[in-house]
């Protein structure tokens, strides 16, 4: 029995020291557990249980080799991970990335942040996340098909319905995920429901494609609803224009919004009127369709200036939604959101924020709501596909639309049970790592030793 309680700067040191140079998933385990650390003080049996230390192993990481040719005929050869974090409240649940920037660090982040967002949906699902540092910008649909089915041709004997079931992530979408499917399809025979974010033709659900978006705009909605405040007219900066982002503005639009920025890695489309609701539609044709750029928006409409290399950041605005990637706003960005009078902070992607500007915001008592509640509407929605798969069954898409709100409106309401303090600000971050860590530490403790 290990009941001494190890403080945070202890428990932290050995963190590191047993993930050297995995900054992305030192920084995730930090930001979670300085929040559990003072929550489970006179908790002695999740101590005693080493509860906070198991969760921060992940169960298992698979690693491996993915060759592929490309169109001329070289051999190329990329290397692939999943890494199953937790599995004590359900099935490995969680995407796939495929970018340059993946490595087992970030795959090892991202797998942490989605057990306790999954814990926090209410939905039975463990937390996994799975990749590849292959870049499918400007690959021909050929190419992407081959390296799809030669990273199945791995992947298939780790995953499962029942086992682990991945969907897309950046650079993962419906194309990836038709490609993936049909290759586990191919070598196991089997129909059934080993990934999310299919195409509804076969076995997809309604919404899923939507969901994340929605979602964080859901959360923002019920946020902004605690301190009497709305949606229309307020001016939003978001960042990004793939899927989390194009339908975190259509949503915001929907409800009366002003979307004044997306942007990609080339740089940030400023539209000072806000993007209407038909420009929106062209821009999802651009971005997600024709895999254009961001800058010819900029081309195509008066109105809209582009700025290359730009961050939104420092665009007039009420509202924040970093929906592209981790780490985007550091503490100088923090600073400038809360110099121009921004009142929330929704985080789309998963950990866009940096920890020290994590402290800004709280400091400065702005709304920050963190990327473990605000973006689980996907994986919730992921969660009810698994659903109808295993049913049989397929869903409408007003009773999904329905099931999103009511799993958006509890998430917000277990941050804010969690997470009030005593002179009422909410701490959507404690509150969110504290109701998702209680659920899973529970079951690990059911379960005794392993
Ligand atoms: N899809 C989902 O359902 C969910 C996604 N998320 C998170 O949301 C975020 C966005 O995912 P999603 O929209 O699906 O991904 P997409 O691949 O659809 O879009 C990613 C967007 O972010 C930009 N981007 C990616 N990496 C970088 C980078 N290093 N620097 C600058 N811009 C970058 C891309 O620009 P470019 O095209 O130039 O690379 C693109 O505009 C990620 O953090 C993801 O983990 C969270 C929950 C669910
Ligand atoms: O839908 C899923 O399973 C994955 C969603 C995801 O990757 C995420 O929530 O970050």
């Amino acid at each position: 029995m290990s009941a001494e309680c190890p403080d945070f700067q202890t428990f932290m040191e050995g963190v590191k020291k047993r993930n050297p140079g995995q900054d992305e998933f030192v920084q995730a385990v930090h930001e979670v557990s300085r929040d559990i650390f003072d929550w489970i003080q006179d908790k002695r049996e999740y101590h005693e249980a080493e509860i906070l230390r198991r969760i921060a192993e992940p169960d298992r990481i698979v690693s491996f080799r993915v060759c592929w040719e490309d169109d001329d005929h070289n051999i190329r050869v990329e290397r692939g991970w999943r890494v199953q974090n937790n599995n004590a409240i359900g099935p490995y649940k969680g995407g796939l990335r495929f970018h340059p920037s993946v490595t087992e660090s970030v795959l090892k982040f991202l797998a942490f942040e989605q057990t306790f967002k999954n814990s926090l949906t209410g939905l039975p699902m463990g937390g996994g996340k799975g990749g590849a540092n292959f870049n499918p910008k400007g690959k021909s649909d050929a190419e992407v098909m081959r390296f799809c089915q030669s990273f199945m041709t791995e992947l298939y004997r780790h995953i499962g319905p029942d086992v682990d079931v991945p969907a897309g992530d950046i650079g993962v979408g419906s194309r990836e995920i038709g490609y993936l499917f049909g290759q586990y399809k191919r070598i196991t025979n089997r129909w059934e429901g080993v990934l999310t974010g299919k195409a509804n033709e076969y076995g997809g659900s309604p919404m899923r494609v939507e969901a994340t978006g929605y979602g964080a705009v859901h959360f923002l909605d019920h946020m902004l609803k605690r301190r009497d405040e709305e949606i229309e007219g307020k001016r939003i900066v978001i960042s990004g224009s793939g899927n989390v982002a194009l339908h975190a503005a259509e949503k915001a639009i929907a409800l009366g919004g002003k979307v004044v920025s997306l942007s990609d890695s080339d740089g940030v489309i400023h539209v000072k009127d806000g993007i209407g609701a038909e420009q929106l539609e062209w821009i999802k044709q651009l971005k997600i369709e024709e895999r254009g750029r961001i800058s010819e928006v900029a081309d195509k409409y008066d109105g809209v200036e582009f700025h290359e290399d730009g961050e939104p950041w420092g665009i007039d605005a009420d509202i924040a939604m970093p929906c592209a990637t981790q780490n985007e706003i550091g503490p100088d960005e923090a600073k400038t959101l809360v110099d121009n009078g921004v009142m929330a902070v929704v985080e789309g992607a998963n950990m866009p924020t940096t920890n020290d500007a994590v402290e800004v915001l709280r400091d400065a008592k702005l709304l920050f709501a963190p990327g473990k509640a605000a973006n689980a509407g996907g994986v919730a929605v992921s969660g009810l596909e698994m659903s109808q798969n295993a049913e049989r069954v397929s869903w409408q898409r007003e009773k999904l639309e329905d099931m999103l709100a009511d799993l958006m409106e509890d998430i917000h309401g277990k941050c804010v049970e969690h997470g009030e303090c005593s002179d009422g600000y909410i701490d959507y971050a404690k509150g969110a790592n504290i109701a998702g860590f209680r659920k899973v530490a529970d079951a690990m403790l059911a379960f005794g030793v392993m």
